[in-house]
C-alpha cells in the first residue's frame, strides 16, 4: 500500500511542477506583451497560449483519470483529492486552432483598450494620465462630456464584433470541460465552497442598498447645487460628473460634496507634492507598513524588474497589475504611477497581491492563489484602510499635528473623513456588483449582442442610479470602455472584497487593541494584527475560504456588519441631511436611442 501512496504523491508533485512551469511561461509572455505592446510580442503570447493549452489539457486528463480510478482511492487523502479537483477545474479549448484564435482576439481587444487615444486639435490624449485627470479635475460639464464620450468612441465600437466572437470561444472552452457556460466555470474557479454565489451577492447588495442610496441622494443634491442645469433634484445622476471615467469611485469630487468645508482635512495630494514624494518613496512607504505588522519586504528582483512608471517610447498596458512569475523570488508590479493619495492607495493594493504571492509561495502550485478571489483583492485595501486614517497620516507627517480641536470640530472632521471614504468604498459597491451581473448574462446567452449596450445601461441605472449624459445606442459598446471587459478579468471579486476588507480590518483592529470608532483605527506596527492575516495568507487556497475567513474574523461567512459599523456615524448624518430628499431614482429612464 505504501508504494501506491508514494507513487500517487509523486505523481501529484510532478503535476504541480508542470503547472508551475505553465504559469511561469504564461506570466513572462504576458509581462513582455503588456510592458511592450508590439505585434511580435502579441504573436509570442498567443503562441505560448497554444503551447500551454496543450500542457494544461494533459494535466486536466491526468487529474480526471486519478480521480476516477479506484486503485488510488486509498491513497487520495482529502488534501490530495482537493488538489486534483482544482487541477480538473479548467475551461481550456480542445483544439489548437481555436486556442490560437481566442488568444489573438484577447490580445486584439486588450491592444485596442491599452493604445486607444483621443485626438483633439492635433493633441493626443491617453486614458492615463490625461483623460483620467480631466475626469478627476475638470468642473466644466462640456469638457467632462467630451472626455467621457470620446473615450467610449475610441474603445467600444472597435471591440464589439471581436468581443462577440471572443465570448463564443470562452463558452466553447467551458462546455468542452463540462460546464454549461463560461459563467459557471468562472464562478466555480473563483469561489468554490460557495453554494450560490449570485444569491449571496444579491442578498449582500440588498443589505447595502439603503446605505448607498443615502450617499447617492446627498451627492445628487450637492451636484445639483454645483451644476443646476445638468443635474436634477431627483432621479439618476449623469455619469460624467462623478470624478471618474466609470463613476466607480467618487473621491475626486470630494471638494464639491465635503460636509464641513472649513473643517476639511489637510490636502494630502498637495502635501505629497510639497514634500517631494516620489513614486519610489511611495512604494517604500507601503513596504514599510507591511513590514511593520510582520509581513514581508519586497524582493530584490521586485525592485529591479517592476515597471512602476510609464516608460517613454513604447506602448504599455498602464492599468496597474501585480504579477507572480512562479519562479524563485520573481514578483513584480506594473503601473504608471503618479504622485497622489489615489495612487498611494493603488500602490498598497498592488503590494497586497505581492505579499500574498510571497506568503503562499511554498505551497503546491495548485494552491498558490487566494482562498477565494476576493481574498486576493482585500489584502491591500485592508492595509490602506489603516494607512489612510488621519491618525496614521499624522504619524507620517502628511497631516500636521494640530492644536487641540473642540469636540464639535472633531465630530465634523470625522464626518468629513467618513464622507471621503464613502465616496471611495460605498460608491463602488453597486458598480462592483453590476459588471459581472452583465457579463454572466452575456456568457449565458441571456443578453444578446443586439442588446449588449441597452442591458449595460439598464443595469447601470438599476444598481448605480447613474445615466449616460448623452444618448447611447447599439453602435456603442460601453462595456468595452472598462478595462476588465476586453482583458476578461473577473470583477465580482471586487464587490465581495469591498465587504470582507472591513471584516478583516475590524478583526485586525480588535487584535491590535484598538478602542473607539472603527474608522479611526491604525494598526501600524501591530504584529498581533499582521499575524492574523499572514498566517491565513500562507495557506493560499489550501484552506477552503470559510475556514480562512473564520481564522481571521471568527465568522465563517461574508457579512455586512463590519462595513455598516464603519459607516454608522455617516449614515446617521446622511439621514438627517436627506430628510427632505427623495431617496433613490426611478428605473424607467435610460438615455438610449429608441429603435
Ligand atoms: C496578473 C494579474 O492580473 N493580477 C491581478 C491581481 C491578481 O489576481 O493577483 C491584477 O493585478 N489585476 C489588476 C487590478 C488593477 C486594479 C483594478 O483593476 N481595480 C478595479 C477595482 C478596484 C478599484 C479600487 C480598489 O481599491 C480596488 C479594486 C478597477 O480599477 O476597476 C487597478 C488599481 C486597483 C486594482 C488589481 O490589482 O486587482
Ligand atoms: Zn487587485
Amino acid at each position: 500500500i505504501d508504494e501506491v501512496i508514494q507513487s500517487c504523491r509523486q505523481e501529484l508533485a510532478d503535476m504541480n511542477k508542470e503547472l508551475g512551469d505553465i504559469y511561469a511561461q504564461q506570466a513572462y509572455a504576458g509581462w513582455n506583451y503588456r510592458t511592450n505592446i508590439t505585434n511580435e510580442n502579441a504573436d509570442k503570447l498567443s503562441q505560448v497560449g497554444v503551447d500551454t493549452a496543450r500542457l494544461t489539457r494533459k494535466l486536466i486528463n491526468q487529474a480526471r483519470k486519478l480521480l476516477k480510478e479506484d486503485k488510488h482511492q486509498q491513497c487520495l487523502s482529502p488534501d490530495m483529492k482537493r488538489q486534483l479537483a482544482l487541477f480538473a477545474q479548467d475551461a481550456t479549448l480542445k483544439n489548437d486552432m481555436d486556442v490560437r484564435r481566442q488568444e489573438d482576439l484577447h490580445q486584439e481587444l486588450q491592444k485596442i483598450y491599452s493604445t486607444a487615444k483621443v485626438e483633439r486639435d492635433g493633441i493626443f490624449y491617453s486614458l492615463e494620465p490625461q483623460l483620467t485627470e480631466v475626469m478627476a479635475k475638470s468642473r466644466e460639464p462640456d469638457e467632462l462630456l467630451w472626455a467621457w464620450k470620446s473615450w467610449r468612441d475610441v474603445t467600444g465600437p472597435a471591440m464589439k464584433r471581436k468581443y462577440e466572437e471572443y465570448v463564443r470561444y470562452l463558452n466553447e472552452g467551458a462546455m468542452d470541460n463540462g460546464y454549461q457556460n463560461y459563467a459557471e466555470y468562472w464562478i466555480e474557479s473563483q469561489f468554490d465552497n460557495t453554494p450560490d454565489l449570485e444569491k449571496m451577492a444579491e442578498e449582500l447588495w440588498e443589505e447595502l442598498k439603503p446605505l448607498y442610496q443615502q450617499l447617492h441622494a446627498y451627492v445628487r443634491r450637492r451636484l445639483h447645487n454645483a451644476y443646476p442645469d445638468v443635474v436634477g433634484e431627483t432621479g439618476a445622476i449623469p455619469a460624467h460628473l462623478l470624478g471618474n471615467m466609470w463613476a466607480q469611485n467618487w473621491e475626486n469630487i470630494y471638494d464639491l460634496v465635503v460636509p464641513y468645508p472649513y473643517a476639511k482635512e489637510h490636502d494630502i495630494d498637495k502635501e505629497m507634492l510639497s514634500q517631494k514624494y516620489t513614486v519610489e518613496s511611495m512604494f517604500k512607504m507601503a513596504e514599510h507598513f507591511f513590514m511593520s505588522i510582520g509581513l514581508y519586504p519586497m524582493t530584490q528582483t521586485f525592485w529591479q524588474k517592476s515597471m512602476i512608471v510609464k516608460p517613454e517610447g513604447r506602448e504599455v498596458q498602464c492599468h496597474a497589475s501585480a504579477e507572480d512569475f512562479y519562479t524563485e523570488d520573481d514578483f513584480r508590479i506594473k503601473m504608471c504611477t503618479g504622485v497622489s493619495s489615489e495612487y498611494l492607495e493603488t500602490v498598497h493594493h498592488e503590494m497586497g497581491h505581492i505579499e500574498y504571492f510571497m506568503a503562499y509561495e511554498d505551497q503546491p502550485t495548485i494552491y498558490r492563489t487566494g482562498a477565494n478571489s476576493a481574498f486576493h483583492e482585500a489584502i491591500g485595501d485592508t492595509i490602506s484602510l489603516s494607512v489612510m486614517t488621519t491618525k496614521h497620516l499624522k504619524t507620517v507627517n502628511l497631516i500636521p499635528e494640530k492644536a487641540h480641536v473642540s469636540e464639535a470640530r472633531n465630530k465634523e472632521e470625522n464626518i468629513n473623513y467618513l464622507m471621503k471614504k464613502a465616496l471611495i468604498k460605498l460608491a463602488f459597491i453597486p458598480f462592483g456588483y453590476m459588471i459581472d451581473k452583465w457579463r454572466f448574462e452575456v456568457f449565458r446567452g441571456r443578453i444578446k449582442p443586439s442588446d449588449y449596450n441597452r442591458a449595460w445601461w439598464e443595469l447601470r441605472l438599476k444598481y448605480q442610479g447613474i445615466v449616460a449624459p448623452v444618448q447611447r445606442s447599439e453602435d456603442d459598446f460601453d462595456p468595452g470602455s472598462k478595462f476588465h471587459v476586453p482583458s476578461n478579468s473577473p470583477y465580482i471579486c471586487y464587490f465581495v472584497s469591498f465587504i470582507i476588507q472591513f471584516q478583516f480590518y475590524d478583526a485586525m483592529c480588535q487584535a491590535s487593541g484598538h478602542t473607539g470608532d472603527l474608522h479611526t483605527c491604525d494598526f501600524y506596527q501591530s504584529h498581533a494584527a499582521g499575524t492574523l492575516l499572514r498566517d491565513v495568507m500562507a495557506f493560499g487556497k489550501k484552506k477552503p475560504w470559510p475556514d480562512a475567513m473564520e481564522a481571521i474574523t471568527g465568522q465563517r461567512s461574508i457579512k455586512t456588519s463590519a462595513i455598516n459599523e464603519y459607516f454608522a456615524p455617516l449614515l446617521e448624518w446622511l439621514q438627517e441631511q436627506n430628510r427632505n430628499e427623495i431617496i433613490g431614482w426611478d428605473d424607467a429612464t435610460i438615455n438610449f436611442e429608441t429603435k
